[in-house]
């Protein structure tokens, strides 16, 4: 039977100095005896899926306090991508992962807290607390502040629903008016909660969700609904009641690392292939499966995307937001259907059921007439903007339950049999890369072009912006991977400004950096080896032959091995000038040197790795 860790500094003769720190923190004796459960809240200002995080800390705190646990709240960093994207800015949205994950194990460490919630929200905040949860295997329960409503506006067509990226992509489109522009821009993110599309923030929420790590809805209900405050409050009130079962029954199946089995990554991953997520969670279901010391890596995500069907499109792949995927079902929906064909382990423990399958038999609403699980998926949206939590309680008169032609699809109208999400391999990523297959047009899923090798992020946007990219170019943007960047900048704005160049279907775009989940078109990201770690993208020289056969799951420079090996003896002829980018001016801060001293390229999730540190 394991002991409370909190027992460290609150029993024991020796501890009266702890004990009266505790004790000016608000414990009393009655405390003293009860777990105490570290929330782990990611509250600011600067992010929209944060701003309404303020409170329900202590929402969840006096759920847990009745429950009869003690609850100690801290803060994490959230970065708002959007905001520190298209400048130095994004240097630092990767390595903020990490940070989150320290600052978590630091603090649950340092003070011995017993288990935890996370409450997160976007893009890094959820993974680099899912990473910190594995890492400790504390009882752990995850809710994130939900998504945001879609945007609405009227328009000839009628009523456009919108978000970021179309104000992103309308404001580089020339032919548009500052009027239009500002239009959208008022309208694309009406409230608080995550960009409303299948963006990294709402896909990584969803991937908790079907890891069993967090409550059913969790991804899909909005952050503006009545509803979601139930699911604080049960968050509360059940990470206390599996808290007891780990360290008073010894039941080891509530430990994230449990949860989070090979099993559950499977599931985890086939739910982001069906549901076209962003790349980025490839990045980080490798890092949370490094933290959980499972052996889940780049050639599963190959193996489950080859037989994972594109179930659910949404943006940028459709017109659909999760507003929409919820009146469908949400997460749930899709794992029902999924399950309905055999391709997930429904037997796997969660933390609210004995089993998925358990789960699914209450919130699959497509397969099940359960009337709280329809209550929970009628949640929509009010339509009102608002920077506050749980403001409106507007329903849906009806589910999407159309599983033909709706949000969500079964197995035999899927949209693709082999998935939203590929993996490459060849003589330009022999670790592998990544392309998002559910934003790819399906005219182009087999391209070839010439090279167009850029050194950074804006060196590429500026090119693509002054009109010298034209259609059938192959842009390479290296030397933007974990260690090259470092950070491995989102590359959201070439991507959008190719659409805005009306390049979209026509150019593809590669680089061992990363895409935001507002990319699609034929973007490639995650080249690993990366070009700072000697990778093959560091060796490409303008105009080379590059061939993209998406079906084939192959990428490749169209050079002898001869060639090649010939353009890397010379790249190491250069010395300490070898696999540097040409001609880059870019300031980079000590703490991201440090970053990037330890990290990995892409293909192994872009994890510390202190070998390194031997090596130097
Ligand atoms: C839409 C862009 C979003 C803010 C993002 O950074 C992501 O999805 O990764
Ligand atoms: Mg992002």
């Amino acid at each position: 039977m394991p002991d409370y860790r909190s027992r460290t500094t609150t029993h024991g003769r020796m501890m009266a100095g702890a004990r009266s720190l505790w004790r000016a923190t608000g414990m009393t004796d009655a405390d003293f005896n009860k777990p105490i459960i570290a929330i782990a809240n990611s509250f600011t200002q600067f992010v929209p899926g944060h701003v309404q995080l303020k409170d329900l800390g202590q929402l969840i705190a006096a759920e847990i306090a009745r429950a009869g646990g003690v609850a100690k709240e801290f803060n994490t960093i959230a970065i708002d991508d959007g905001i520190a994207m298209g400048h130095g800015g994004m240097l630092y949205s990767l390595p903020s992962r990490d940070l989150i994950a320290d600052s978590v194990e630091f603090m649950a460490n340092a003070h011995c807290a017993d288990a935890l919630v996370c409450l997160s929200s976007c893009d890094k905040i959820t993974p680099g607390m899912l990473m910190a949860s594995l890492r400790l295997n504390i009882p752990t329960i995850f809710i994130s502040g939900g998504p945001m409503e879609a945007g609405k506006i009227q328009t000839s067509d009628g009523e456009q629903h919108l978000d970021l990226i179309d104000a992103m992509v309308i404001a580089a489109d020339p032919q548009r008016t500052d009027a239009e522009v500002a239009k959208y821009e008022r309208a694309a993110c009406p409230t608080c909660g995550s960009c409303s599309g299948m963006f990294t923030a709402n896909s990584m929420n969803c991937l908790v969700e079907a890891l069993g790590m967090s409550l059913p809805g969790n991804g899909s209900l909005l952050a503006t609904h009545t509803a979601r405050r139930q699911l604080f409050i049960e968050t509360g009130r059940l990470i206390v009641e599996i808290t007891k079962r780990w360290y008073e029954q010894n039941d080891a199946r509530v430990l994230p690392r449990s949860i989070a089995s090979f099993a559950a990554f499977e599931n985890a991953m086939a739910l982001d292939i069906a549901m076209g997520g962003s790349t980025n969670t490839v990045l980080h279901i490798l890092a949370a499966a490094h933290e959980a010391g499972v052996n889940f890596t780049m050639a599963d995500i190959d193996r489950l995307s080859r037989k994972i069907p594109n179930l659910c499109k949404v943006a940028p792949s459709s017109s659909y937001h999760l507003e929409d995927v919820h009146r469908a079902g949400g997460v749930m929906g899709i794992l029902g259907e999924l399950n309905q064909a055999g391709l997930i382990h429904a037997d796997v423990p969660t933390v609210h059921s004995e089993s998925l399958a358990a789960a699914l038999s209450i919130w699959d609403v497509a397969h099940t007439h359960n009337t709280n699980a329809t209550a929970l998926y009628r949640a929509a949206p009010g339509g009102v903007p608002t920077q506050t939590a749980f403001s409106q309680s507007a329903l849906w008169l009806d589910l999407d339950l159309d599983r033909e032609d709706g949000c969500i699809r079964d197995i035999a109208h899927a949209y693709s049999q082999d998935g939203g999400l590929a993996v490459l391999y060849g003589n330009l990523a022999e670790a592998g890369c990544i392309v998002k297959t559910a934003g790819v047009d399906q005219n182009i899923l087999r391209f070839i072009g010439p090279a167009r090798i850029f050194e950074s992020q804006e060196t590429a946007v500026e090119a693509i912006l002054m009109d010298r990219i034209q259609a059938g170019d192959v842009v390479i943007i290296r030397y933007e991977g974990p260690k090259g960047g470092p950070g491995m900048q989102e590359m959201l704005y070439p991507t959008s400004y190719l659409k805005s160049k009306g390049l979209g279907k026509s150019c593809a775009l590669i680089t061992d950096g990363r895409f935001s989940g507002g990319t699609a078109g034929l973007s490639i990201g995650h080249v690993s080896p990366e070009a700072a770690a000697g990778g093959a993208i560091g060796l490409l020289e303008e105009g080379d032959e590059i061939i993209i056969d998406i079906p084939q799951r192959r990428i490749a420079v169209n050079l002898p091995d001869t060639e090649l090996t010939a353009r890397r003896q010379r790249m190491t002829e250069k010395g300490a000038q070898a696999w540097q980018p040409l001609n880059r001016q870019r300031p980079v801060s000590a703490a991201l040197h440090a970053y990037a001293a330890l990290t990995t390229s892409a293909a192994s999730g872009a994890v510390r790795d202190l070998s390194q540190l031997q090596r130097q």
